[in-house]
């Protein structure tokens, strides 16, 4: 199956374009004001307008109530959302039904006790994002380029498709690809040259980087 490659926090036409270009399969867009890639409705709108089913739409929201989210649903008709916030299971079941769209469920790691949560998540999420728990004192739970420990991931059994995220950059996904078993990868800090600042060259080099993992893992796979 081929690699799923997200880049977030998307804020400019331009970024937006060379992400589409160089293959993203999602782009993804935060809805979160404290974040420095927090974007208005109506550039959600614009920028919305510019994908044209060329990659999924990612809305990423936290803990946001059904007030916001029929603002988001309204102007950037997402494909997906991304609940990045301390969302229950009962209120990815609400979002579901009342959106009618699949949702991926951020689960914040930094020790194996904070996989305990899946069983309750994976019955109802689609798909679900590691990401490193970000510090208690953080002005958001993401988007801090932070790793966390990959091997925590070493032996999952999950029924579910799921993605890493956290402090990934072009010379890491490899590793923490083959750590995880991942079936995709998830950037923002990454692919800036200063928080909320998209790097085009830095979001070509992640594409490649994650294609040539891909074609590597595939080849080996035929031998
Ligand atoms: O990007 C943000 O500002 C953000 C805000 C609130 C929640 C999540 C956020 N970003 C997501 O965090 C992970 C990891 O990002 P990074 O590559 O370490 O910067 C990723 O899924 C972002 O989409």
């Amino acid at each position: 199956m081929s690699l799923l490659v997200k880049i977030c926090g998307l804020s400019t036409r331009e970024t937006l374009q060379t992400a589409l270009d160089a293959g993203a399969d999602m782009v993804g867009f935060v809805f979160f004001p404290p974040s420095p890639r927090h974007l208005s409705l109506e550039l959600g709108r614009d920028l919305g307008r510019l994908v044209k089913q060329r990659a999924l739409k990612v809305a990423l929201t936290v803990d946001a109530d059904d007030a916001t989210l029929d603002n988001i649903m309204d102007a950037l008709s997402p494909d997906i959302f991304q609940l990045h916030g301390q969302e229950s299971v009962a209120r990815l079941r609400d979002i579901k039904q009342r959106f009618g769209r699949p949702v991926m469920k951020a689960v914040p790691v930094a020790a194996a006790a904070d996989l305990a949560v899946l069983p309750g998540y994976a019955a109802v999420a689609d798909r679900i994002l590691f990401d490193a728990r970000a510090p208690k004192d953080a002005t958001r739970p993401g988007g801090l380029g932070e790793p966390f420990d990959w091997h925590l991931l070493e032996n999952l059994d999950l029924k579910l498709p799921y993605m890493v995220s956290g402090g990934l950059h072009a010379d890491n996904l490899a590793e923490a690809l083959r750590v995880t078993g991942a079936g995709g990868v998830d950037v923002s800090s990454g692919v800036e040259s200063a928080p909320g600042i998209k790097d085009p060259e830095m979001i070509q080099a992640f594409i490649r980087a994650a294609r040539a993992t891909q074609d590597a893992s595939q080849e080996l796979s035929v031998r």
